[in-house]
């Protein structure tokens, strides 16, 4: 085997380093087992398979579509198994557990209320579950010797009209668990300045919220989500690369929206495995991240939809790592710059960088000293990190 290069985390390592997750579907999260004991005790019967393994590869085959719209009829499934109490408590304490055990300590998790009323449910029964699901989660994940805070993001459907009623329940859940707002589904034909009015009433509110946008469609979307609704984060962004351009000699010019955006911090929350699912990317090698991380845009690595992207933090950051020789450097770029941009208070973002993070990553950092420490011709610099 290969010995890894100084600084560049193992599959283990990049497992056990603290990780930041914005971006994170509960309906794309389940796991494939929880989803057909659900369908059996709801009577549900519309899966596609019965069998665990089986249905994972269903989502994974049927999501590699090249489409988003494609990608998106799989989660009439997950939907359809989150209808009533117990299904959303499950799903929320499964996901926080999931998430804690791939060493993701904080994570903002989205989802439409809207999406699960079928059986009867109001939408602050759906939040409310919801959240008692998430507390359940930390609680298990402790008990498991892992910590992790999850906070929910309320998420709109861009092609319905219910975004100022879902506005308003994030903002009256905003202290007991509800950290912000996203509209999310079809973006071609549907402009976020449908939703101008839900825009609007959370800014006077104070609060906060991402916008899905440049993932299917490209800069209008983007410019729409910046400058007419005031996104304070944007979901996915990779078609800001069209941009930026880069000249033979490998020089790079920004057009005024990229300088904006890069300019103004503006964090893009970026889903490699998702993007070539549904089109928006053609390799991980190709992936505009590798670019935007060079031209130090506030970039995050995210996973969007764990089961339809059969992946994880930890997986997402493995392709990363392959792809461009990211180190734990780099990693810990990309974690601090996500903890930056989460919707929590700014104490409570620092308090997770200099408390957990740092350390997390200094200790990763210190195996690879000791390691070099070992070898028989020591490395000439004094930071074996520092070398990537
Ligand atoms: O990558 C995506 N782009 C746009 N919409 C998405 C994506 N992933 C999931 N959803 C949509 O968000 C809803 C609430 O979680 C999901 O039901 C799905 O329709
Ligand atoms: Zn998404």
């Amino acid at each position: 085997m290969q010995k890894p290069k100084p600084g560049v985390p193992t599959p283990d390592q990049i497992r056990r380093a603290p990780k930041v997750l914005l971006h994170d579907h509960l309906d794309g999260g389940l796991r494939p087992g929880t989803v057909v004991d659900i369908a059996r005790e709801t009577g549900y019967d519309g899966l596609p398979e019965t069998d665990p393994d089986k249905l994972g590869m269903w989502f994974r085959d049927a999501a590699d579509s090249g489409s988003l719209e494609r990608y998106l009829e799989t989660f009439a499934h997950t939907c359809a198994v989150m209808q009533t109490r117990d299904a959303l408590v499950r799903v929320a304490a499964e996901c926080a557990e999931d998430l804690a055990a791939d060493g993701v300590v904080y994570a903002e998790v989205r989802y439409a209320p809207e999406q699960h009323l079928e059986a009867g449910l109001t939408l602050e029964e759906v939040v409310e579950a919801v959240n008692a699901g998430f507390r359940e989660g930390e609680r298990r994940a402790k008990e498991d010797g892992n910590r992790i805070r999850v906070g929910a993001l309320l998420t709109a459907m861009r092609h319905a009209a219910r975004s100022q009623e879902i506005a308003e329940l994030a903002n009256h859940y905003r202290d007991s668990g509800v950290v912000g707002f996203d509209i999310a589904g079809a973006e071609a034909g549907y402009p976020p300045t449908r939703h101008l009015d839900a825009f609007d009433y959370l800014k006077r509110e104070n609060n906060h919220f991402t916008i899905h946008a440049g993932e299917a469609f490209g800069l209008p979307s983007i410019w729409q989500a910046l400058q007419w609704c005031g996104a304070d984060r944007l979901g996915h962004g990779v078609r800001i690369i069209d941009d930026i351009e880069e000249g033979p000699g490998g020089e790079v010019s920004l057009g005024r929206l990229a300088s904006y955006v890069r300019d103004k911090r503006v964090p893009l929350e970026m889903c490699p495995t998702s993007n070539l699912q549904t089109g928006a990317a053609a390799s991980y090698a190709e992936h505009p991240i590798g670019l935007l991380r060079r031209l130090y845009f506030r970039v995050t690595v995210n996973t969007d939809n764990r089961l339809m992207s059969g992946t994880s933090m930890s997986r997402e950051f493995e392709h990363l790592v392959d792809a461009f020789g990211y180190t734990l450097d780099d990693m810990q770029w990309f974690t601090v710059n996500a903890m930056k941009s989460a919707f929590i208070p700014f104490d409570e973002r620092l308090a997770m960088i200099n408390e957990v993070i740092k350390p997390g990553y200094a200790e990763l950092k210190a195996e690879w000293l000791f390691e070099a420490g070992h070898r028989e011709r020591p490395l000439a610099s004094g930071s074996a990190a520092a070398e990537g």
